[in-house]
C-alpha cells in the first residue's frame, strides 16, 4: 500500500484520538465509518491499514511529533520492511515490537517477530460442498498451503485466503451463508475436534459461534452442539450467523464459567476455546500489544483451567476434551494443559493429528507422547539454541503431541495453542 495522503493521515488521526483500552481500534474504526459514509471503500482501507501500521510502529515513533507525522513515520517503516524485512535487525523486533513482558512468558522465534510486522491475511472458511462456486465468484482466492508436518490436513480443509478488494460482507455467497471469514488457525482448532456427524458437542466459550459453526459443518449438520457462552450479546450473533448458515443442529445456553454447568448431558466431545490474551492475534490486532498485561495473562491462566476443570465431569466415556488458546504465553499454555493433566488421571492426552496430519476421532489405546513443544527458552533449554531452530523443532515434535503450538510464520495466520484429552474408557 502506497504512503499515506494527508486526507488518510488525518482520517487516521482522528480515530487514533478515539482509541482506548476500552475503545479498541477495530470498534473505533466502525464507529468512524459510520459517521463517515461518504468515505469510499478504498479509501476506509487505507485509513485502516494507516492506524494497523500505526501501532505495528508504535515503539519506533517519536513522541513529540504529530499524530499525522507518527502516522506518516510508522507508514514509512512499514514500506521499508515490506520491501526488505533484514532491513530491521530481529533484535531489534524482539526489543520494539512486542512489550517488554512478553520475555518472561514466551522467546518469539525470529521469523513469527517479522510475521507479526506484516499485513496479515484474510482467511475464509467455505462450507462444504461450496468451494468451487465461492472461489469461482469471489476469484480472488487461494487455498490453505500448510506446513510439511500438518501436510495431510490439506484435504479436510476448506481454507482460502482472499486478497481481492471487494468487501466480502456485500457479495451474494456471504448472504448465502456459504463462507465465513474465519482465521486459518481457528479453522484448524475445528480439525483438531474431528467431530462426528451425530455426535453430541459442548462449544463452551463459543462466543459469535466461529468454531461452533465450522463444527457443525463437518458434522454435515447432523447430532446435536452446545454453544454457551456468559456474553448474551454474542450469544444473539452466533443465532444470526447459524441462521444465515442454515445451520440448525444446536442450542444456546448462557454460562459464566460458575460450578453451576448450564446441563446435565454428557459429550462425545467438548471445545473450549477459552478467553486469553491473544499474543496469537497480535499481528492483525497490534493495539493489544500495548494493551494486554502480564497480570492478565495470570487471570486469564487461572480462568482457563477453572473452565477445563469444571467441563471435564462432562464427557463420556472416551469422549474427547479439546483446549484451544490463539495465545502463546506458557502460562496460558503448557502450563494450564499440564496443571490440567495432572489433576485428571481420568482423562489422558490424545495426539492431536497423526504422522498424515490428519486428527483420528476414533478410540485409541494410551498415548505414548504427552510432551510439548515449549515456546520458552527459560523453560525448556533444549528448543532455545536459537529462535529458528526453537520453531522447526515446535513442529516436529507438535505433530505426535497432545500439545501443538501453531505459530504465526508456519500458517500466515494467527498464532494457536491447542491441547487434547480424552476420557479413559
Ligand atoms: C476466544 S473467545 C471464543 C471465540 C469463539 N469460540 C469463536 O470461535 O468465535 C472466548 C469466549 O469466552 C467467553 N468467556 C470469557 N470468560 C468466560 C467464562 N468465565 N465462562 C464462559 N465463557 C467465558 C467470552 O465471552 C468469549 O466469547
Amino acid at each position: 500500500m502506497a504512503t499515506p495522503d494527508q486526507a488518510t493521515l488525518n482520517h487516521a488521526a482522528q480515530i487514533l484520538a478515539s482509541i482506548s483500552t476500552d475503545h479498541r481500534a477495530d470498534l473505533a474504526l466502525r464507529f468512524y465509518f459510520e459517521r463517515h459514509r461518504y468515505l469510499r471503500p478504498a479509501a476506509k482501507r487505507h485509513i485502516s491499514h494507516a492506524v494497523f501500521v500505526y501501532f505495528r510502529w508504535l515503539s519506533w515513533l517519536d513522541p513529540k511529533a504529530s499524530p499525522q507525522k507518527r502516522i506518516e513515520q510508522a507508514a514509512k517503516l512499514h514500506e521499508r520492511f515490506t520491501a526488505d524485512p533484514a532491513s530491521i535487525k530481529v533484535e531489534a523486533l524482539a526489543a520494539r515490537a512486542v512489550p517488554h513482558w512478553l520475555a518472561s512468558e514466551v522467546e518469539l522465534p525470529a521469523d513469527t517477530l517479522r510475521q507479526l510486522q506484516r499485513d496479515p491475511a484474510l482467511w475464509i472458511r467455505v462450507r462444504r460442498g461450496h468451494a468451487a462456486e465461492v472461489t469461482k465468484t469471489l476469484v480472488h482466492c487461494s487455498p490453505a498451503v500448510l506446513p510439511a508436518w500438518l501436510t495431510g490436513l490439506e484435504p479436510q480443509l476448506s481454507a482460502f485466503t482472499f486478497t481481492g478488494t471487494q468487501d466480502l460482507f456485500r457479495t451474494e455467497p456471504f448472504d448465502a451463508g456459504e463462507f465465513e471469514i474465519q482465521d486459518l488457525a481457528s479453522q484448524i482448532v475445528g480439525h483438531a475436534c474431528a467431530p462426528q456427524p451425530r455426535e453430541t458437542w459442548w462449544d463452551a466459550c463459543a462466543g459469535e459461534g466461529g468454531k461452533m459453526l465450522h463444527l457443525a459443518d463437518l458434522m454435515a449438520n447432523k447430532g446435536l452442539i452446545w454453544a454457551t457462552d456468559r456474553n448474551a450479546r454474542r450469544l444473539e450473533t452466533l443465532k444470526h450467523r447459524a441462521a444465515r448458515a442454515q445451520v440448525f443442529n444446536y442450542r444456546t445456553a448462557l454460562w459464566d464459567g460458575s460450578a453451576r454447568l448450564p446441563t446435565k448431558t454428557k459429550f462425545d466431545g467438548i471445545l473450549v476455546d477459552a478467553p486469553c490474551s491473544g499474543v496469537g492475534t497480535w499481528q492483525r490486532n497490534p493495539q493489544a500489544r500495548w494493551t494486554a498485561t502480564l497480570d492478565d495473562v495470570n487471570q486469564l491462566a487461572t480462568t482457563q483451567l477453572t473452565l477445563l476443570n469444571l467441563v471435564a465431569g462432562s464427557l463420556k466415556p472416551r469422549g474427547r476434551l479439546i483446549y484451544s488458546v490463539c495465545t502463546l504465553t506458557r502460562s496460558e499454555t503448557t502450563a494450564v494443559a499440564d496443571a490440567f493433566s495432572a489433576a485428571h488421571p481420568e482423562l489422558e492426552p490424545l495426539p492431536l493429528f497423526n504422522a498424515a496430519g490428519v486428527a483420528d476421532p476414533g478410540p485409541r489405546a494410551p498415548s505414548p507422547a504427552t510432551t510439548s513443544s515449549v515456546p520458552g527458552s527459560t523453560l525448556n533449554p533444549q528448543l532455545s539454541t536459537s529462535a529458528s531452530s526453537l520453531s522447526a523443532s515446535s513442529s516436529q515434535l507438535s505433530s505426535l503431541n497432545s500439545q501443538l503450538f501453531l505459530w504465526p510464520h508456519e500458517l500466515n495466520a494467527n498464532g494457536m495453542f491447542i491441547a487434547a484429552w480424552q476420557a479413559r474408557a
